[in-house]
């Protein structure tokens, strides 16, 4: 039983610095799954150090979505959200959100699996089932500090390890900030050796960039219902700072009249709205003054088209 940082399988690929270049950076995305209710959105929020997952009820609004990035020294950890095990309903995990799950779990490069330290149920057993083979999955025995008992956590943690060949098992507190960034030393030798997909300081400036565009995609979906198309996309075409105040304009991209019609609703009240919570929301979330212009385009056939897809970030 070894809680402490090994050397994982596979992670000096590509080590040493073969044209020369001094073997540095190393960036990879990380999966934060469990079952509802096992601290996810806390540990989350501490590994980034700022509150930043946002929740979302339609499963394709989470297609892409990072939850937050973490530069740490010479690594930038990329936390992508898996959509599916935030909701409470466990009839949720049905078909369609597995193969979501499985979808995005294929392109991370490690898995950090969430249960409770001592208890492992149905539901956990569940998520459980639906990590890939061939990733690495660190398991993180959350809550550490609500067992009272310690002698028990050793048979609990053998069992575990019958479950599933975890690459690490991490007792811990998302509760408490050292074992927070212990996790993150833990995590860190699992991320390939790459340079980083985002600039240092990416939670401060790119990531509320991101943030806006994810948060508007997030009410525009909320206030559609079903009736829109996912294809729908929105894109920031101004994001300035001015001291405490935040100028943001954004277009909503749809694919036909119809969907825009849709959006901007009877008298434009729907669009409005959209507009306003997402304001609301973005104020309480960046901790400052937001003026926010939406507008809403008809991109025909932009979901089809691949240099499309490549301008708006969706490599
Ligand atoms: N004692 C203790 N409580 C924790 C710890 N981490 C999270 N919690 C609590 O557990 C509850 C659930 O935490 P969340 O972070 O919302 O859990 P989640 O897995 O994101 O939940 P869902 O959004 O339902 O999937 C909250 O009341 C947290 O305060 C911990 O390390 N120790």
């Amino acid at each position: 039983m070894n809680d402490t940082a090994a050397t994982p399988e596979g992670a000096s690929e590509g080590e040493g610095g073969e044209h020369g270049e001094p073997s540095g950076q190393r960036c990879g995305l990380v999966a934060i799954v469990g079952r509802p209710n096992v601290g996810k959105s806390t540990l989350m929020n501490a590994l980034v150090g700022q509150k930043v997952s946002i929740t979302s009820k339609k499963a394709q609004t989470t297609r892409h979505r990072i939850t937050g990035i973490r530069t740490l020294e010479e690594a930038q950890f990329v936390f992508v959200d898996t959509p599916g095990f935030q909701t409470r309903h466990s009839t949720a995990l049905n078909r369609t959100l597995n193969r979501t799950v499985q979808g995005v779990l294929a392109d991370v490069d490690v898995v950090l699996f969430v249960v409770e330290a001592g208890r492992f149920g149905l539901d956990d057993a569940k998520v459980l089932a639906l990590l890939p083979e061939n990733k690495p999955v660190l398991l993180v025995a959350n809550k550490l500090d609500a067992v009272t008992r310690r002698a028990e956590m050793m048979p609990w943690l053998k069992s575990m390890q019958e479950r599933r060949n975890f690459a690490e098992f991490v007792p811990m507190s998302a509760q408490k900030m050292p074992e927070v960034e212990r996790l993150l030393g833990i995590v860190r030798p699992y991320l390939p050796e790459q340079p980083w997909f985002y600039e240092e300081d990416a939670l401060t400036d790119r990531t509320d960039r991101f943030l806006a565009a994810e948060l508007i995609r997030e009410k525009l979906f909320r206030l559609t219902g079903d009736e829109l198309p996912y294809t729908s996309t929105v894109v920031i075409d101004k994001f300035e700072e001015e001291g405490h105040l935040r100028r943001i304009a954004a277009t909503i991209i749809v694919e036909r009249d119809a969907h825009k019609g849709m959006i901007i609703g009877d008298g434009g009240e729907r669009l409005k709205r959209i507009g306003s919570e997402a304001r609301q929301e973005l104020e309480r979330l960046m901790d400052c003054k937001v003026f926010l212009e939406l507008w809403v385009k008809v991109r025909s056939g932009w979901a089809d088209s691949e240099e499309h897809l490549r301008s708006y970030g969706y490599e």
